[in-house]
């Protein structure tokens, strides 16, 4: 699937804060030269969690930073006491600049976009395949808000020892989206060629944000992924001096890193199940649809791609485009019109 609205400069997409933190600047920083790279784990009520090498600290937005928010997955320049220890907080003073935004409205009548995780490159879209039932209107609300935000989808279901996955893969062939099935008896064995295999393989070296409704699997997949998952929150908790993670932020996990050395990260975002779609540009679904974009040249202005005049009916007519992929997009188009949960 074609990558679009990102930067491929590995630079760009990786979190490498350099080891010592030595790294030589290519700009003039009049302040805070000194300043260490980090990457924000989680937000916690105004306190981040940042990692800075291999230690995680507390920190606090600086004031110069203004109303410029900082989220999970953000690059971002520290400086201040990096130690780590018990009570230090560190101020940034600095948000990289992002590679991909992923937002959410609180619903559809909320007016405030809100960006819940920065620089993913992927969206994982967890369902189950049964208990509870799949249901593909608030899959589609998952993908154009991964369409929209410049995020690969990538499908996993779980729950494989219970239903087919057939049904599902055939509603959504027409969109050639990359998919893994799993069940938590494979995700557990770990054993190699099985599909908890292949999903690995799909996060190697990406960062992930994954979501999913309530009961599909999702911390049971997480847990499976990175069993460090409990140390790691351990540790963010520790930071943050709270029992266990409770908050509606999202958080960064690092995966084990695999043989051939190169890791990932996955994005668990636990209060996020669906998207409002209110900041949703009909022309940026239509990216995620290179054999329909060229046609839609020909649509009127504002087209909403459902209506008599638009022209991807005669593009595919004229045998440019599947008629399937048409109905995809329109389907998804149209779910911006729906409320949640529909
Ligand atoms: N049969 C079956 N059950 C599963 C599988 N994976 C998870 N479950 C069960 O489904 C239920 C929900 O799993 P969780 O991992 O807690 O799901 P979740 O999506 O994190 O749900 P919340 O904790 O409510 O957000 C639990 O009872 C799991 O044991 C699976 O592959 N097969
Ligand atoms: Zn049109």
């Amino acid at each position: 699937m074609r990558r679009y609205g990102k930067h491929t400069d590995e630079d760009d997409i990786r979190f490498r804060p350099s080891r010592k933190g030595t790294r030589p600047r290519t700009h003039t920083r009049p302040k805070h030269e000194d300043a260490s790279e980090g990457l924000v784990l989680t937000v916690d009520r105004g306190r981040l969690t940042v990692l800075v090498e291999d230690r995680t600290i507390t920190a606090m937005k600086a004031r110069e930073l203004g109303r410029k928010g900082v989220v999970v997955g953000d690059r971002v320049a520290v400086v201040g006491d990096l130690t780590g220890e018990k009570d230090t907080l560190a101020r940034i003073v600095r948000v990289g600049e992002r590679t991909s935004t992923l937002r959410r409205t609180a619903d559809d009548n909320d007016p405030y976009e809100r960006i819940i995780v920065a620089n993913a490159d992927q969206l994982a879209i967890v369902t189950a395949l049964a208990d509870p039932e799949p249901r593909s209107r608030l899959i589609d609300r998952c993908l154009v808000a991964a369409f929209d935000a410049g995020l690969e989808p990538l499908l996993v279901l779980t729950k494989s020892d219970l239903a087919s996955a057939g049904p599902l893969l055939h509603t959504y062939a027409p969109l050639g989206l990359r998919y893994a099935v799993t069940s938590r008896d494979e995700l557990a064995e770990g054993s190699e060629g099985s599909a908890a295999e292949a999903l690995r393989e799909q996060l190697r070296g990406q960062i992930t944000v994954f979501v999913g409704h309530s009961g599909v699997g999702k911390t049971t997949l997480v847990n499976a992924l990175v069993p460090e998952r409990q140390r790691a929150t351990g540790i963010v908790n520790a930071v943050t001096g709270r029992g266990r993670h409770t908050t509606t932020s999202a958080l960064a996990l690092p995966l084990p890193p695999s043989t051939i050395g190169e890791d990932g990260w996955v994005i668990d975002t636990p209060g996020v199940r669906s998207f409002g779609l209110n900041h949703i540009q009909p022309s940026r679904v239509i990216q995620a649809f290179p054999d329909l974009e060229a046609g839609a040249a020909g649509c009127p202005r504002g087209c909403t791609h459902n209506e008599p005049d638009c022209a991807l009916d005669q593009w595919v007519a004229d045998g440019h485009a599947e008629p399937a992929r048409l109905h995809s997009l329109r389907r998804l188009l149209a779910t911006r019109e729906r409320r949640e949960g529909d």
